[in-house]
This record gives C-alpha cells, sequence and structure tokens, in this order.
C-alpha cells in the first residue's frame, strides 16, 4: 500500500488534488486517478494535477493535469493558478512570474500582490483541426445535431477543445441534458467541453461548463477564455469581460489575432492530507 500527501484546492470552485512529484518520484495509473479523484470514496476533485520537473530548460517546472475520468487533458484554467499558488506554498520557487510547460506547450502565470493569479493562456484558435472538430468549412457557428434538437455552438481551442452556445439565461440551461451530448459528439474524436454562455452586457457574461471527463463544474478557467473569444468574434463581447460563473468571478482579456488570453482570478488552498492507495 502507497501513502500519497496531497493538497486540495480550488479556483472560484473548481477543485483539484495536487500531487508535489517534483520532490520526489510520483506515478499514478488512471485507476488511482479515478479513486482519488471520486467524492465517495476517495478525497474528490474535478481534476487532479502533478506538479514535476520540466523537459524543456526554458521552463520551471511541468504541470500535468487528470480528469476525474483519469483521461490526461492539454491545458486547465484554474489549475494553472492553483499551481502557482501551490509551488509558492511549498518553497519550490520564489519566482513570481513562472514559465510552465503543459501537454500543449509553455504558459506564464504570474502571482499578484494581492494573491491573485494572472494567466497567459497563449492565443486561442479557432480552426476545426485544432480541436479536433470534423467540419468542411471554417465558420463561426456550426449546426450540431442532438438527440431531440439542433444546437449552434462556436468552436475554440485553448490548447483543449471547448463548444460554446449563446443561451437566454444559464440557469435554466439544459446543461444536463445537452452537455454529455455534446461532450461525445462524433463530430469531436477526442470529445469537448460544453459551454453555455449569457451574455449579460458587452463585458459581462455569465457561464455554465459541462467538462470533458468531470461533468459540470462550479467554474472552467479555459471554458471562460474559449467563451470570452468567441463572443468577442460573434461581436456580443469587447475586452475586458467579466465571467461569472456559479463558483465564483474570472476577468478575461483577448485583442484579437494571435494576441494571447490574459486569465485572472484566485486560488486557494482547501487542507491538505494523505491517502492510502
Ligand atoms: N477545469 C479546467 C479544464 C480541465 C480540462 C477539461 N475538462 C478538458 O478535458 O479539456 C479549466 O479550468 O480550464
Amino acid at each position: 500500500m502507497m501513502k500519497l500527501e496531497f493538497t486540495k484546492m480550488q479556483g472560484i470552485g473548481n477543485d483539484f488534488v495536487v500531487i508535489d512529484a517534483y520532490s520526489q518520484p510520483v506515478s499514478l495509473t488512471p485507476d488511482q486517478i479515478r479513486a482519488i479523484s471520486d467524492r465517495h470514496f476517495g478525497v474528490g476533485c474535478d481534476q487532479l494535477l502533478i506538479v514535476e520537473h520540466a523537459t524543456t530548460p526554458e521552463a520551471a517546472f511541468r504541470y500535468r493535469i487528470f480528469n476525474a475520468d483519469g483521461g490526461e487533458v492539454e491545458q486547465c484554467g484554474n489549475g494553472a493558478r492553483c499551481f502557482v499558488k501551490f509551488v509558492h506554498d511549498q518553497g519550490l520557487t520564489q519566482q513570481r512570474e513562472i514559465c510552465v510547460e503543459t501537454a500543449r506547450g509553455l504558459i506564464y502565470p504570474r502571482l499578484e500582490d494581492n494573491g491573485e493569479v494572472t494567466v497567459n493562456m497563449g492565443p486561442p484558435s479557432f480552426l476545426p483541426a485544432d480541436l479536433p472538430f470534423e467540419a468542411e468549412t471554417i465558420q463561426s457557428l456550426y449546426p450540431l445535431q442532438l438527440a431531440h434538437e439542433t444546437v449552434e455552438v462556436a468552436i475554440a481551442s485553448m490548447g483543449n477543445p471547448h463548444a460554446v452556445q449563446l443561451v437566454d439565461n444559464v440557469d435554466t440551461a439544459p446543461v444536463a441534458e445537452q452537455g454529455p451530448q455534446i461532450e461525445s459528439h462524433p463530430r469531436f474524436p477526442k470529445r469537448v467541453n460544453a459551454g453555455f454562455m449569457q451574455i449579460v452586457d458587452p463585458h459581462h457574461i455569465r457561464l455554465r461548463v459541462f467538462e470533458r471527463g468531470s461533468g459540470e463544474t462550479l467554474a472552467c478557467g479555459t471554458g471562460a477564455c474559449a467563451a470570452v473569444v468567441s463572443g468577442i468574434r460573434l461581436g456580443h463581447l469587447v475586452s475586458p469581460v467579466r465571467v461569472s460563473t456559479r463558483g465564483g468571478e474570472l476577468n478575461i482579456a483577448w485583442t484579437g489575432g494571435d494576441s494571447p488570453v490574459w486569465m485572472t482570478g484566485p486560488a486557494a488552498t482547501v487542507f491538505t492530507g494523505a491517502i492510502h492507495l
């Protein structure tokens, strides 16, 4: 039996089990990740994050992201902010601006004086092949056939794939019914995160996200970036945009084109512990 120490963290209610594999070697199987993530039989989290040594000289750390279903994914916005707080609190670095390696390249989070974290999330992509999404042409909205209706989605990659639809009211949006259908729609061969965005005004949206591999979460950082860049591209939003989720608020800024998306928000430690695997 293995005893594994962990830190439980959250970024506006999107919760994480964070493992330090920088100070000692740790390797987990998908079954172990599912067991730790389980809310009844394990610790419980939306994603498990593993902090490791970088494999490239530019980066100070590498961090790997696993959904609660055990699958490894490319990017995680709320996780990136928790990662920065984690490496500071553990004394693994004194640097406030950190170059971090992820499965989809380098990102640059910065710990602000007020304790919030700003992350340069890199530029978005709207190319179907980058999600991937099966489409013949590049469009700003794509019709998607579901079991009982057709919805229109904007697609965006923030390193990980997102399909965002506009809704009149997020409180009554059919997230539980449509979320799983969109997540596993055959036109998204690697599945997708399904966002439901309500425009409040050009600088404010409300958002719910049914996440690939985790179900609906209280917030999704990359989902917030994808929703804002899609809303700007569709002419509904103007940067910067305040994103209200069920777990809290993020600020997202994007000046268009190949410029990076900037995300600012909080990150918090909930408790530390050890689990026997
Ligand atoms: N909660 C995250 C996104 C985590 C990964 C996502 N479920 C995926 O499969 O791409 C965030 O804050 O961005």
